[in-house]
């Protein structure tokens, strides 16, 4: 069950290009790999950036579905990553890790893949191999992708 989310963490997209950059980084010293499970959606866009600093050009992905908003529905695998097998010499890549239900999900799927996030949050922390920035459990990191900049009230104004 998902914690209830207090905080906010948004993330531009010079900020994640920077992360998965960084994401990158690291994975370099594990690989190489044969290809990379882009998880959809969250997944795709940090896989982009990772496959495209290690110069990866083999892309499957695995599409699973489990909230709606900030709300966790029930996990829906609508496609597996045929292709990876059992994941031996492939690279997972996701956006984050939180109560860590979709990691378990991958993992059962491709045991032998290395799996990778940006994010993750403590409970799933221990499902990923390698992640860059960790956050607390009742943070929601939102995404450049679900985002707008807005005109803002003058904090004078918020006064009740
Ligand atoms: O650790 P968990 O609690 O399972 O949460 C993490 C998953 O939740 C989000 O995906 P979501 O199901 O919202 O689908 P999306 O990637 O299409 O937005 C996120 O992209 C991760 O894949
Ligand atoms: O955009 C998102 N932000 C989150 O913190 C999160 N946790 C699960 N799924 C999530 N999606
Ligand atoms: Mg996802």
């Amino acid at each position: 069950m998902a914690e209830a989310q207090v905080k906010s963490f948004p993330v531009s997209w010079e900020e994640l290009h920077r992360t998965s950059k960084a994401l990158a980084w690291r994975l370099l010293e594990l690989g190489p790999f044969e290809g990379i499970v882009a998880v959809t959606r969250g997944g795709l866009v940090p896989a982009a950036i990772v496959a495209r600093e290690l110069e990866i050009r083999l892309i499957e992905t695995a599409c699973l579905s489990s909230y709606h908003g900030q709300e966790q529905g029930g996990l829906t695998v609508l496609k597996e990553a045929t292709l990876a097998d059992k994941g031996k010499g492939w690279l997972i890549v996701d956006d984050l890790v939180d109560t860590g239900e979709t990691a378990k999900s991958l993992r059962a799927m491709m045991p032998d893949a290395h799996f990778a996030t940006v994010y993750a949050k403590p409970a799933g922390r221990p499902l990923v191999d390698t992640f860059v920035t960790e956050v607390s459990q009742d943070t929601w990191i939102f995404f450049p992708w679900d985002m707008e900049p807005q005109p803002s009230t003058p904090i004078i104004g918020l006064r009740g």
